[in-house]
């Protein structure tokens, strides 16, 4: 299978790079950065995107109409731009687009055990916790664990979380995603961090995640590369993939 990589001399896209090369039956044919003809990765079977939240949407409108199929790792996605792809791949309804905010296994399980866990708890907070190069707040991981947590709070029928904060220097309780407060932490010496602490009557529960090598995300990115155009249309997250949803 010919692979290219998109953000190629990036973090994400030089492990990438490493683990396409080593992988059996992948042959990286091109990778790209910023600058760069995307049109050398124009044999490619797979584009794998590690870039940047301004860059991925033409990035991907480019893949998509050009029938490449897609993995994409790079965050700062939203409803809107999900309508978007759909909007796209409408014209071209045989391509697959992978888009996961996160590859790594430990915090794929992070998030959906934190899915099993909202609905026995009244409080939930998300604290995220990056090297300070990391270019959106908060991270993908944690917009999409705090979606997930409170869907399952709705399914259970829980309320708003209980808080009650009159005076508030802004930004002291954290990003508000659908009611789930979400803190960012930018830190020297860290690669990525995520605490979903959990509180009711009496007890905490804390389920933390930590990636302290870019490693991690490898096998993850490799399965979806292998996955995706068995995968037309678009897939959000590898659970489906790994057997795990
Ligand atoms: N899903 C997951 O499991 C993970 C996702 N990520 C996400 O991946 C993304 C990249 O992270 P990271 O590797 O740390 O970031 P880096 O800044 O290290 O790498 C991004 C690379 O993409 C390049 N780039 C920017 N725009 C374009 C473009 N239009 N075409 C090609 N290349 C481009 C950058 O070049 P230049 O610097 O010159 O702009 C840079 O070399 C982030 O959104 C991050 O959140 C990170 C880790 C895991
Ligand atoms: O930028 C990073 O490093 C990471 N980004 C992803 C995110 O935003 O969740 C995945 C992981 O947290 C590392």
């Amino acid at each position: 299978m010919d692979v290219a990589v998109f953000g190629a001399n990036g973090r994400m896209g030089a492990e990438t790079c490493r683990a396409v090369r080593q992988a059996d039956g992948m042959n990286l044919i091109a990778g790209v950065d910023h600058g760069d003809p995307r049109d050398e990765a124009k044999n490619a079977e797979v584009i794998v995107d590690f870039t940047h939240p301004d860059a991925v949407m033409g990035n991907l409108q480019w893949c998509i109409e050009h029938g490449k199929h897609a993995v994409v790792g790079t965050t700062g996605f939203n409803q809107e731009r999900y309508d978007q792809i759909r909007a796209w791949l409408e014209a071209k309804p045989e391509v697959g687009v992978v888009i996961a905010a996160n590859f790594s296994i430990g915090a794929i399980l992070s998030m959906e055990l934190s899915k099993r866990a909202a609905r026995y708890y009244e409080s939930v907070e998300i604290i995220e916790m990056h090297h300070p190069h990391k270019a959106d707040a908060p991270s993908g991981t944690a917009t999409t664990t705090a979606h997930k947590i409170a869907e399952a709070r709705e399914e259970a029928g829980l309320g708003a979380v209980p808080d009650a904060t009159e005076h508030e220097v802004p930004g002291a309780r954290g990003a508000t995603i659908e009611g789930i407060h979400v803190h960012g932490v930018r830190m020297a010496g860290m690669v990525a961090h995520q605490q979903v602490m959990f509180g009711t009557a009496g007890e905490t529960l804390t389920l933390r995640h930590d990636s302290y090598d870019r490693a991690a995300y490898m096998p993850g990115v490799l399965t979806a590369v292998r996955e995706v155009s068995s995968h037309p249309g678009l897939t959000l997250g590898i659970e489906t993939l790994l057997d795990l949803a």
